[in-house]
């Protein structure tokens, strides 16, 4: 599979793909998983300040990495004056150390509300930031997740909608929709393109690349 040519990234990669380029990025030591994840999440939350000044957000974190980026985001735009409020889903079930990191940074030990079980902020955001899951969904949400997400996605039908590298639910190779999917104004990707955001521009609207060193 090419993964890179002599003028950068190549157009679209899979999910497979891009994570042998993140690999090998981390081990040639041109950058660290941890910095990725720090650039991902500053080239999010300046897609954000150029499209909306700040106001109230609803950032959705999960488990993995997709939520390390998340965190990321909530604190960069708490700093820029919006109004964070945050709920994690999974309780970092998944999450490495990087992601573990972004967390511990954005929480600075209070803790982030529970998705599933914490109230959720009325009246809607002025920002929904769906850092649920990216190129490591696995499996269909459904059940209390999607329940959830269906109740959120009706709180923010008036929100600015930014997905993290893809809408939550979307498969990154086929864009199927694995269960349910928040379709995004803006999906804010690391690299280089997935086939999803061709295959489904109607789920993840306008497709910003964000160079994260790789
Ligand atoms: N250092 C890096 O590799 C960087 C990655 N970036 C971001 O990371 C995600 C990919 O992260 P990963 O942890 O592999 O997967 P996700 O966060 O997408 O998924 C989380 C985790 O959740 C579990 N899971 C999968 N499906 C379900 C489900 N339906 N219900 C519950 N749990 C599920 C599974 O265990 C997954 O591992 C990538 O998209 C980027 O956003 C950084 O951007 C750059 C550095
Ligand atoms: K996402």
């Amino acid at each position: 599979m090419k993964t890179s040519s002599s003028d950068g990234p190549v157009a679209v990669l899979p999910a497979a793909g891009m994570r042998a380029v993140e690999a090998e990025a981390f081990a040639a030591g041109r950058v660290t998983s941890r910095a990725a994840m720090e650039r991902a999440g500053q080239g999010v939350a300046a897609a954000i300040l150029r499209h909306r000044p700040p106001g109230r957000a609803l950032v959705l974190c999960g488990p993995g990495n997709n939520g390390g980026d998340g965190f990321v985001v909530a604190r960069l735009l708490a700093a820029q004056g919006w109004q964070i409020e945050a709920r994690m889903l999974g309780a970092g079930a998944a999450a490495g150390p990087d992601a573990a990191a972004m967390r511990h940074l954005w929480e600075g030990g209070t803790g982030t509300a529970d998705l599933l079980s914490a109230p959720l902020p009325g009246p809607g955001p002025d920002l929904l930031v769906d850092a649920l899951f990216g190129i490591g969904l696995a499996r269909r949400i459904e059940g209390a997740p999607a329940v959830r997400l269906a109740e959120i996605s009706a709180l923010a039908r008036g929100a600015f909608r930014v997905a993290v590298d893809l809408p939550s639910g979307l498969d990154a190779d086929r864009g199927t929709v694995l269960g349910m999917t928040l379709p995004a104004d803006l999906s804010v990707t690391f690299h280089c393109r997935k086939p999803a955001h061709d295959l489904r521009p109607d789920l993840c609207g306008a497709v910003e690349i964000v160079d994260i060193g790789l």
